[in-house]
């Protein structure tokens, strides 16, 4: 039938007036390309949208969704990466919530009963990232990776790592890192020590201090002193390696490099089977031998390694550079630590034949007798810790909050307790939780002592995490602390530290922007331009250095 341009303007200004699904309909008629249209953009849609979000059920955590529908979490993730969780939390202050990644699901973490109760639950588990991450940043294919490990070498691996770190173990470490730096001390004369950078000078000596006291005088790094520079160089390519993913050989070719040096140079130590050596830390056999009866080669076990001596120091070392920067960047803080320690330390002395007045300090006793020094400490790993502790709900699981708020945990979840966020929460470390207050801890145990505020005491225990907690607290914490502590006593005690240029205070640089995979923060431009002198303190110029490490008052975090 022919239609009049009149009749069919009518039609269309009903159409108008019925509405667009009645213009559609008309249109589809015509085609049927129109009904895929119709019907299949929107299935596609559902479909993407129910793939991409997660199904939540009741009693999980409360969702927060992203500004940007499904991805917009990745793309804050990636763009503000250790922030990350410090923004979410000052827009949407929760205890405990969802985050959906894509399909994926992210229980965050933020009240101290919570990370506590999480840490101690045996359905949340580290062990996938163990073996996820390992196999990223080491470099292992599926087909050399997946014959090797399975969950019985995980669990003898990691009893062999927490009791290869306590007691006469760990003091022999200790003994041996500190004598390294103690001799290094002693060598600063008259004349004060020029450094050029004080991070880099902390970073060089400390590591070489951790790799003699890991491996013993069949160190690699003796030989090939670059080994040094490798550990770090690698460090960088984490991110790349491990969180993104992303074609690390483009983004991160230094590191991929410095990781191919370090497994090869570790492959020879352990082919020689160096690490059978007397003067070996007892975690470098322990590790090694648990791994050879999996079946690794001494090949594999050098590439496998190379996580041990990157643990041990990728922390520690950026850790000891703020605390003393802190000590020695506030007048007040070093009179106030020269206070406590100089009568103790003069106490320690003895006059051995050289003719020098020798210091001996065990370093275990300096919880009880350093409490200043050690409050320092502390306020340093609160403040400079952006360690993301990462567990996966294994099984569905409940979780109650110290106010008997109880949370379902779904099976295949991660869960992230983002240090940053616990260490500043305004609840419970005060007002001030976002400045350094070098007594901090120190104020709490004496109100603790003087059975004022034990609950605040306890809030903030649990919301402390630098090392992370339950099964695998960081088995090198007192190692960590042992090296930390008796650095900056010797140098607040026997030295000066001064900014090169005007002899003035220690400046404490800006930190560089947290990435992801890293621990603790490290200073802007790796400390670029922060020259400092060291030299002898008036009057205790022909003094020298010795630590021991035995059974006495036990260290800890
Ligand atoms: C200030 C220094 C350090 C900090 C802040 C630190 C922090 C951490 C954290 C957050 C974890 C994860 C814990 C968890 O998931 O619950 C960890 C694990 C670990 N750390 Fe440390 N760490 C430090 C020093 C060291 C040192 C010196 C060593 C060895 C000499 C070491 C060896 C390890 C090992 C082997 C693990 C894995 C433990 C396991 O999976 O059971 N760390 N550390």
């Amino acid at each position: 039938m022919a239609s009049s341009p009149v009749a069919g303007a009518r039609d269309n200004t009903a159409t108008m007036g019925g509405g667009l699904a009645a213009l559609l309909l008309e249109n589809v008629a015509g085609s049927p390309n129109s009904y895929l249209t119709i019907f299949a953009i929107p299935a596609l849609l559902f479909f993407f949208r129910w793939v991409t979000t997660p199904s939540m059920s009741a009693r999980e955590p409360p969702l927060v969704k992203p500004t940007i529908p499904v991805i917009g979490h990745i793309i804050h993730l990636l763009g503000k990466e250790g922030a990350f969780y410090t923004n979410i939390y000052k827009k949407t202050p929760m205890p405990i919530a969802t985050l959906p990644l894509a399909n994926h699901k992210i229980y965050f973490v933020t009240s101290p009963s919570l990370i506590q109760a999480s840490l101690k639950n045996k359905n949340l588990s580290f062990d996938p990232f163990m073996v996820e991450f390992g196999k990223l940043m080491l470099g292992f294919s599926d087909a050399e990776w997946n014959p090797l490990v399975n969950q019985q070498l995980v669990d003898d691996f990691v009893r062999a790592i927490h009791g290869a770190m306590l007691g006469e173990h760990l003091h022999k470490m200790n003994a041996t890192a500190l004598k390294y730096i103690a001799e290094r001390l002693d060598q600063i004369g008259t004349q004060p020590l020029k450094v050029d950078n004080l991070y880099m000078w902390t970073r060089q000596l400390v590591t070489m201090a951790t790799a003699e006291a890991l491996y013993g005088h069949a160190n690699p790094a003796r030989e090939a002193p670059e080994f040094l520079d490798d550990i770090w160089t690698m460090g960088t390519g984490i991110y790349h390696m491990v969180i993104t993913r992303f074609l690390p050989s483009v983004f991160a070719p230094d590191a991929l490099a410095a990781r191919a040096r370090l497994q090869s140079t570790l492959g020879a130590y352990y082919s020689a089977r160096h690490d059978s050596n007397p003067d070996v830390a007892r975690i470098v056999k322990a590790r090694a031998d648990t791994l050879r009866r999996y079946g690794f080669s001494d090949a594999q076990i050098g590439r496998f390694e190379m996580a041990m001596y990157h643990v041990a120091t990728a922390n520690t070392i950026p850790t000891l550079f703020w605390f003393l920067c802190h000590v020695f960047a506030d007048p007040a803080i070093i009179a106030r630590a020269r206070e406590e320690l100089d009568a103790f330390v003069t106490q320690s002395m003895s006059l051995p034949s050289s003719g020098k007045r020798r210091v001996t300090i065990n370093v275990s006793t300096l919880e009880a007798r350093a409490p200043f020094l050690v409050s320092i400490y502390r306020e340093t790993t609160r403040m400079y810790a952006q360690n993301v502790v990462n567990r996966r709900v294994m099984a569905d699981t409940e979780l109650v909050s110290a106010t008997g708020e109880r949370y379902t945990l779904k099976k295949g979840a991660d869960m992230h307790l983002p240090a940053e966020v616990a260490h500043t929460l305004s609840d419970v470390w005060g007002r001030d939780s976002d400045e350094f207050v070098a007594d901090r801890f120190l104020q709490q145990q004496q109100q603790v002592q003087a059975a004022t505020s034990g609950k605040d005491r306890r809030t903030t225990a649990q919301a402390f995490i630098p090392f992370g907690g339950g099964k695998h607290l960081c088995p090198g914490r007192n190692f960590a602390f042992a090296e930390n502590l008796a650095m900056v006593l010797a140098l607040a005690v026997g030295f000066e530290v001064r900014r090169a240029e005007d002899g003035g205070p220690v400046p404490v640089p800006k930190s560089a922007v947290g990435r992801l995979g890293h621990g603790i923060l490290n200073p802007e431009g790796l400390g670029e331009g922060l020259e400092v002198n060291i030299e002898r303190r008036k009057g205790w110029e022909d003094v020298e250095w010795r630590f021991v490490s035995t059974s006495s008052t036990a260290t800890s975090s």
